[in-house]
């Protein structure tokens, strides 16, 4: 079987036809992050595969600040072809009405630039502080809506840190633990509170996520809003949290004035011959 977009893709729409009603009921509920996740998304041999084509850390791009320490790649075309069928298979048109079946979000259409998505690794002491994902695309023309966040490093079990946290009641609060764990993929909102991080990898490995980020001209909330992405201390931070929070701000400042981002995102797919 040859494991391009199209039948990747079939295998995951799938799974998700399966289990659509229980998901569905999952992300609904009131009181929280709207999220949901299904486990054995792929055979896991092909799981298995697309963790097997991973770059080395050291072939991504970096981003390491007070905010996050983690590695990252929009640049498909670098890599294994797998990964870049992988993360395509997650935009097929079956793939994103199912996925709006399921969230109830009307009109997506996929970040097909990976102005934000793509492939992210983490390693050891790697981070990603709690924030409020960028409101909009990068013309600020369609909100950003939904992660599809899909893990896929074998055996990865929930003390090696690297877990997604949903901080549903803001981030002062507990927050909710969904363990980054093997072939799961998470479906989870972006709105204006939809706080969320990935706690500290505290052991040696690589935790593996394909990304893919889902906008819509309707925002995923009542009322119009913008903003950058925002990012917070954690509880034990107070320090970094006004840090952060004066970071955000500026930013913030910046961007409503300029309406345009100051400084190109360089975390984009150039699929064009002059990149
Ligand atoms: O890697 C993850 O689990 C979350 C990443 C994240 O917050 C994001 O891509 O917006
Ligand atoms: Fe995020």
């Amino acid at each position: 079987m040859t494991l391009d977009r199209i039948s990747l893709a079939d295998l995951i729409l799938e799974r998700l036809a399966v289990q659509k009603d229980e998901l569905r009921k999952e992300f609904s509920l009131k009181g929280r992050i709207n999220s949901c996740f299904i486990d054995n998304l792929l055979p896991v041999n092909i799981a298995k595969k697309i963790y097997d084509a991973f770059p080395s850390p050291e072939e991504m791009a970096i981003h390491k600040s007070l905010r996050e320490n983690k590695r990252v790649a929009a640049q498909m075309d670098l890599y294994d072809p797998l990964l870049e069928e992988i993360v395509y298979a997650f935009q097929d048109q079956r793939i994103i009405k199912i996925v709006e079946e399921i969230t109830g979000i009307e009109e997506m259409t996929p970040d097909e630039h990976l102005y934000a998505g793509g492939i992210s690794l983490m390693a050891h002491g790697n981070f990603l502080n709690p924030h409020l994902d960028n409101s909009h695309d990068n013309d600020r023309e369609n909100y950003r809506v939904l992660n599809l966040l899909y893990y896929v490093t074998p055996d990865w079990p929930v003390e090696n840190g690297g877990n997604l946290e949903l901080w549903d009641k803001g981030t002062k609060r507990t927050q909710r633990t969904i363990h980054s764990k093997f072939n799961r993929l998470v479906l989870m909102i972006t709105n204006k509170s939809s706080y969320h991080s990935v706690s500290k990898v505290v052991s040696d490995g690589k935790r593996c996520c394909v990304s893919n980020y889902y906008f819509s001209k309707i925002p995923a909330e009542n009322e119009e809003y913008f903003h950058v992405t925002s990012f917070y201390g954690r509880p034990e931070e107070p320090i970094k949290d006004i840090l952060l929070k004066i970071d955000s701000g500026l930013r913030n400042m910046v961007r409503k004035v300029t309406k345009k981002r100051v400084v190109e995102t360089k975390h984009i797919y150039k699929k064009d011959s002059n990149k």
